[in-house]
């Protein structure tokens, strides 16, 4: 039962200093600090309930993207739950076309991530007041309903309200045996977290030996930087993981588009399944050319993780521009835009594999995927989602991996929650990690 009236809206700057063993580096983020803008909201209803949402960001952006949701706070404080949730589309229009906020948007860029982190919370809270994990809370909701959460503007030409209806309805069908087959064994993962660009040879070989014995079956590798160094550290892998495991290849953005033509041909060898993010996220045709020229050497293209909305998403699909969608859980408006893009991608029949590199996108994009694949594809056909592993200590409720395969969360919410010790300390600039690492010692 939806309760209570929103009465406070909280954001903190959150960040932790990843760059220093250089975790999450890539070719275009030589020094990220995975960070969140974290937001807290609370409700006068008797229960306790509160909400935690984030968006993921590095360093420094993460003030921007904090001012941007003490803007936008002013459309969800003071506000029922009830009307919040009980017509979400409404809510989401409201708070995605302020007026002069929509000016330095519109859905897209800092006001966007500033969006997503307050949504995440709202959806947290829904499901805490529901007793659900996030992914039960949407497989076990009324197709109408979910509906209801999802703004279709600017994309009906390429999905009517009507068809998602359809869809939802047909999801339904097998929907219990999905959900039983997903707690029993868990939604495919793959690792990033043994070849972030700024890791050594000898971390290359040391990780993946242990993420081999752990069971892990499918590795990415950030390339982009230098070719020969490319060259070297794919070998590597490659010789390591053997013939048989997965290998994807990630750019970061790194190149024009008859470079990444060029360069990654010269990587064909390796045998990747897909390049990720070759060149600018914005060009949806330069995508579809280098989509081209890579389909006779079996290399697909992913993309998605810097996708700033439903509507980019649209077009790379009309313009069969990937093979690989990589949704976001906090780049998008949270899990009502993330919702229309999985309808879209059904449609299109392309495999959805979200992205998770940084810190909690693991913890909340797991619950989307399961929903993905227990209302919407029901199929795991060329899909894995990303896991990295890094900083999920700092959550209250982290993410269960058994045999490299996402467990379904069993506590109620979207797993948005971080320890308040955690948020204490690295809270920036005050919090203790930060003002040790400003005054020079130690952490
Ligand atoms: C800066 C992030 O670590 C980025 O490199 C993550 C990423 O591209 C991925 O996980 O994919
Ligand atoms: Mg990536």
């Amino acid at each position: 039962m939806v309760r209570g009236r929103v009465i406070a809206l909280s954001v903190t700057d959150v960040r932790f200093p990843t760059s220093s063993d250089q975790h999450g580096s890539d070719a275009m983020h030589t020094d990220p600090d995975y960070s969140a803008a974290y937001v807290v909201i609370e409700t006068d209803a008797t229960d306790g309930l509160k909400g935690y949402g984030l968006t993921f960001t590095l360093g420094k952006g993460t003030e921007v993207v904090v001012c941007a949701v003490k803007a936008l706070a002013v459309h969800i404080v003071d506000r029922e739950f009830e009307e919040i949730v009980g017509d979400f589309r409404r809510f989401y229009r409201q708070l995605t076309s302020d007026g002069q906020l929509r000016w330095i948007g519109p859905e897209k860029g800092v006001v966007h991530l500033a969006t997503a982190a307050i949504l995440n919370a709202v959806w947290d809270l829904w499901a805490k007041q529901e007793g659900k994990p996030l992914w039960k809370l949407l497989v076990d909701m009324d197709p109408q309903k979910l509906l209801s959460c999802i703004d279709f503007r600017y994309i009906t030409d390429a999905l009517t309200e009507e068809e998602a209806y359809d869809m939802l309805k047909h999801g339904k069908l097998g929907q219990k045996e999905r959900e039983e087959q997903m707690l029993k064994n868990g939604y495919p993962a793959y690792t990033t977290s043994c070849a972030w660009l700024g890791y050594s040879d000898q971390q290359l070989k040391e990780l993946c030996v242990k993420a081999l014995k752990d069971g892990w079956t499918r590795f990415k590798v950030k390339v982009g930087a230098d070719l020969p160094d490319d060259i070297r550290r794919c070998k590597l892998v490659r010789e390591m993981i053997g013939p048989d495991n997965l290998l994807m290849l990630d750019a970061n953005q790194r190149w024009d588009v008859q470079e990444a033509i060029d360069w990654v041909s010269k990587l064909a060898e390796f045998k990747p399944l897909w390049i990720e993010e070759p060149t600018s996220p914005d060009d949806i045709l330069g995508h579809a050319t280098i989509s081209k020229a890579l389909a006779p050497l079996g290399i697909g293209i992913a993309t998605g993780e810097q996708c700033h909305n439903r509507v980019m998403f649209k077009q790379f699909l009309q313009a069969k521009a990937l093979h690989y969608l990589q949704i976001d859980s906090c780049r998008l408006g949270s899990v009502n835009e993330n919702l229309s893009v999985l309808l879209m991608a059904k449609k299109f029949q392309i495999p959805v594999c979200p992205h998770a590199g940084g810190v909690g996108l693991c913890e909340l994009v797991q619950h989307l995927i399961l929903f993905d694949y227990i209302s919407v594809s029901a199929s795991l056909e060329n899909r894995m989602c990303e896991y990295v592993d890094h900083l999920h200590e700092h959550f209250k409720y982290p993410v269960t991996i058994k045999k490299a395969a996402y467990m379904p969360p069993q506590d109620a919410g979207y797993s948005t929650e971080m320890k308040e010790e955690s948020v204490r300390q690295h809270r920036f600039p005050d919090g203790g990690i930060w003002q040790k690492l400003i005054s020079g010692q130690n952490v």
